[in-house]
C-alpha cells in the first residue's frame, strides 16, 4: 500500500487547488477523480452553462435589434454550433487544469473510482490497471453533488428525462422543454432554451419561484420569464409521465386542487442536488453524515474524524463555486500556514444568471422581519436608472434592507443587468462597514449602474 502525505478524492473547485499548494508546500499528494478534472463547476456547471446563457442573450438582442437601429435580415439558432462554442471552452479550462497539476512536483493525479477501506485508507477502482490501494493521514473529501431523480414520481423512469448535466449534450433546441424545479438550475436553462426558441413550461412545488427569496424578487423574475413567454406553474407538482414514443411525452400536472395534461417533447429535473458519498465507504473510517447524505463537519472543515476533512457540495450548505474555493483557502492557510480560520460569519454572496441577473449577499427582508430587526428598506426600480434607460433594457430592480440604527448594509438583491457586479460593490461596503448614508453622496462616475446606489440610498428617509 503506498503511502501519500495527503490523498485528496474529488478534483472539484477545492480539491484541485488545494493538492496543488500542499504539493508545493512539500507534502506528497495524490488527487483521485473519477470522472473529468475540475469537476462539476468546469465541467457541468458554471462553465458550460454561463457560456451557453451568453450565446442565448446573442439570440435575445438579435430578436430585439430593430428598436435599437440596428437592422439584421433575421437569425437562426444554431445548436450544434452553440454546444462545440461551449465544448471548446469547457476543454480548454478541463485540460489547462489538469496540465497544471500533472506537471506539479509532488502531486500524483489518478483518475478512479475511491472508496475508503479502513480509517485513513482508501481503495481506487482504476479503468486500466485495477484496484490499487493508499493511505494518507491526511484525507480531503471533495466528492461534490449530483442531480437529484425524484424516483417516486410515476413513469418518470420510463422516460427520457434530461438532467443539468445530458441537457449540455442537446445538438437540437426541444420543441417543448418541460422543467420540474425553478430555482437556479432551472429558471437559467428555462430562459436560456426559451431565448433558442423552445416553448418552456416550468413546475415548482413552492407558492413561488425562487422560494427564498422576498417575495417581490421572486414576483419581478416570474414577471421577466414571462414577459419571454415561458409558462411557470406554482403550488405544482408533476404526478405522472407517459411516453409515447421519443420526443412525446405527456405529463399529468397537479396545479392547487386541478390536474392539467401537458404535452412536451422533453423534461429536464432540476429539483436540486444530493452529496457523492454513497459509494464512498464512509462506514469504514466513521465519518458522520447527516440524514442527507452530507458529511457533518466543524467550522474548519474537519470531520469528525481527525485529520479528515470535507470541502465544498458535499458537506452541505451553500452549494457554490466561490464557497468550495473558500473551503479550500480555509484548509489550506490553517494546515499550512498556521492560522486560526473557521466558516464561521463569512459572506455568502451568489448570483443567479438569468438575464438579467439576480445579484444577492446578505439577509433578506423576510429574515429581518422573522429576526425582529430593527431594519429599513430601499428599492429602485431599473426604470430609474441612467444606465438602464440608456442600454435599453429597464427591467428589474435594486433592493438593500439596511439596518435602522447602525445604517448598515444587512442585505442586498438586485435584479438588473450587471446585477451580480452592483451587488459586489455592495458587498465590499459590508465587509468594510461602509454605512448606507455616505453611500447615498459617495461620488460614483456617471452614467454606470453603480452611480445610482445614491438614488437607492436617497429613497430612505432619516
Ligand atoms: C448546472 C449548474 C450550474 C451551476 N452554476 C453555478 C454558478 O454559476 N456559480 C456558482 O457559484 N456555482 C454554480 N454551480 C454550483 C457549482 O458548480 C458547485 O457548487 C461547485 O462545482 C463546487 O463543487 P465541489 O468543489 O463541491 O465539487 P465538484 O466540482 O462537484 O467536484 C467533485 C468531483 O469529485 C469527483 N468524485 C466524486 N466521487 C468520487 C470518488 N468516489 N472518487 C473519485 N472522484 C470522485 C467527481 O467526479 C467530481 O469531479 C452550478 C452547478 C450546476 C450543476
Ligand atoms: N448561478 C448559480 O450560482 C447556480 C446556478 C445553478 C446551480 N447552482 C447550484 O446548484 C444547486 C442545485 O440547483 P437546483 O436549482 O437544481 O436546486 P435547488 O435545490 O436550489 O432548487 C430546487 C427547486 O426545485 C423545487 N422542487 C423540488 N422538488 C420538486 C418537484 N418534485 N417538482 C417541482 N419542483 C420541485 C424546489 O422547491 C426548488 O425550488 C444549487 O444549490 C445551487 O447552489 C448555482
Amino acid at each position: 500500500m503506498k503511502q501519500y502525505d495527503a490523498i485528496i478524492i474529488g478534483s472539484g473547485q477545492a480539491g484541485a487547488p488545494l493538492a496543488k499548494k500542499l504539493a508545493v508546500a512539500g507534502k506528497k499528494t495524490l488527487i483521485v477523480e473519477k470522472r473529468y478534472y475540475g469537476g462539476t463547476c468546469i465541467n457541468d456547471g458554471c462553465t458550460p452553462t454561463k457560456t451557453m446563457v451568453a450565446s442565448a442573450r446573442v439570440a435575445y438582442l438579435a430578436g430585439k435589434c430593430n428598436d435599437m437601429g440596428v437592422t439584421i435580415k433575421g437569425y437562426k439558432v444554431d445548436m450544434r454550433q452553440i454546444k462545440k462554442h461551449k465544448d471548446d471552452i469547457l476543454l480548454k479550462s478541463r485540460n489547462g487544469s489538469l496540465k497544471a497539476a500533472q506537471e506539479t512536483k509532488n502531486l500524483d493525479v489518478l483518475f478512479g473510482d475511491a472508496s475508503f477501506t479502513g480509517i485513513k485508507t482508501i481503495a481506487v477502482q482504476t479503468p486500466k490497471d485495477g484496484v490499487q490501494q493508499f493511505k494518507a493521514d491526511l484525507i480531503f473529501i471533495n466528492t461534490g453533488g449530483k442531480p437529484i431523480i425524484p424516483h417516486d414520481i410515476e413513469g418518470l423512469d420510463g422516460i427520457d428525462y434530461l438532467t443539468s448535466t445530458s441537457v449540455l449534450e442537446l445538438e437540437k433546441v426541444p420543441e417543448h422543454l418541460m422543467i420540474l424545479g425553478g430555482n437556479y438550475i432551472g429558471l437559467e436553462f428555462g430562459q436560456m432554451f426559451a431565448r433558442f426558441g423552445s416553448k418552456v413550461t416550468i413546475i415548482e412545488r413552492s407558492a413561488n419561484i425562487l422560494a427564498r427569496e422576498d417575495e417581490d424578487i421572486s414576483a419581478e423574475i416570474t414577471k421577466i420569464l414571462q414577459q419571454e413567454n415561458i409558462t411557470i406553474h406554482t403550488n405544482a407538482k408533476a404526478a405522472r409521465f407517459k411516453q409515447k414514443e421519443k420526443g412525446k411525452i405527456t405529463a399529468t400536472v397537479k396545479v392547487g386542487d386541478a390536474e392539467e395534461k401537458i404535452k412536451c417533447s422533453h423534461v429536464l429535473i432540476a429539483v436540486g442536488r444530493a452529496p457523492q458519498t454513497d459509494t464512498l465507504g464512509l462506514d469504514k473510517t466513521g465519518v458522520k453524515t447527516d440524514d442527507k447524505g452530507f458529511i457533518q463537519v466543524n467550522a474548519k472543515l474537519e470531520t469528525n474524524v481527525k485529520g479528515i476533512y470535507a470541502l465544498g457540495d458535499v458537506k452541505g450548505g451553500p452549494a457554490f463555486t466561490h464557497i468550495s474555493y473558500n473551503d479550500y483557502t480555509i484548509v489550506y492557510r490553517n494546515l499550512i500556514e498556521k492560522q486560526n480560520l473557521s466558516t464561521r460569519n463569512r459572506p455568502v454572496p451568489y448570483c443567479m444568471f438569468t438575464d438579467p441577473e439576480l445579484g444577492r449577499v446578505g439577509i433578506t427582508e423576510a429574515e429581518a422581519k422573522a429576526q425582529g430587526l430593527n431594519y429599513k428598506v430601499a428599492t429602485l426600480p431599473m426604470a430609474h436608472v441612467a444606465r438602464a434607460i440608456e442600454t435599453g433594457d429597464t427591467r428589474g430592480l435594486m433592493k438593500a434592507v439596511v439596518d435602522a440604527k447602525t445604517k448598515k448594509i444587512l442585505g442586498v438583491a438586485i435584479v438588473g443587468t450587471e446585477g451580480g457586479e452592483i451587488m459586489s460593490v455592495l458587498q465590499m461596503a459590508m465587509e468594510g462597514g461602509i454605512t448606507y448614508n455616505r453611500i447615498r453622496y459617495c461620488v460614483f462616475a456617471h452614467p454606470t449602474y453603480s452611480e445610482s446606489l445614491n438614488n437607492l440610498f436617497m429613497t430612505l428617509e432619516d
